[in-house]
């Protein structure tokens, strides 16, 4: 069992927190919304780990983490194409394909990790500065119940 799943030299064991409460699957009673606690940085360490165990750094140029992530968002579609509507929590999706859904958003998120660091963007701050930035361009007076564009009302 490894100490330290993000500063250890391995990621490929069965990390604490997927034993820690609930796992979101539709039997289970604890349907939170609420995510486990993992930092940005956390991510991009143990995928950085993960990366540089398999000598892969040489593949994965800024250009070529964006059409890996490009490709796992359409793996993502297939699951959903040709159902029609779904509703919130997944209830029309088996339990085998919403497990799927978790795996390609988990594949989407860390070649999106990978990407901002690849580009050195600390994704944190961006994050945190565009949902500023959101904020402002979508004031609550003006937004509130509509879904326009803000060009509609500047
Ligand atoms: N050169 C690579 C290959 C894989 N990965 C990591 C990032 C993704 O999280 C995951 C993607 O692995 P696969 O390409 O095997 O894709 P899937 O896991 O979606 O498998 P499949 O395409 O069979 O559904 O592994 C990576 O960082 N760099």
């Amino acid at each position: 069992m490894m100490e330290n799943i993000v500063t250890g030299p391995r990621v490929d064991v069965e990390p604490d927190i997927l034993s820690e409460g609930c796992c979101g699957s539709q039997d289970c009673e604890n349907k939170s919304l609420k995510f486990s606690d993992l930092s940005l940085e956390d991510v991009r360490k143990m995928n950085e780990n993960f990366i540089k165990e398999r000598n892969w750094d040489q593949f994965h140029s800024p250009r070529n983490v964006l059409l890996a992530m490009v490709g796992e968002f359409g793996e993502l579609s297939e699951i959903f194409q040709w159902k029609g509507e779904v509703s919130e929590g997944l209830p029309e999706l088996t339990e085998d394909e919403r497990k799927h859904v978790g795996e390609e958003i988990s594949d989407i998120f860390i070649y999106l990790v990978d990407f901002a660091s690849r580009c050195h963007i600390d994704l944190s701050k961006a994050v945190i500065a565009k949902m500023a930035a959101n904020a402002k361009k979508y004031p609550v007076d003006k937004a509130y119940g509509q879904a326009n564009k803000y060009t509609d009302y500047q």
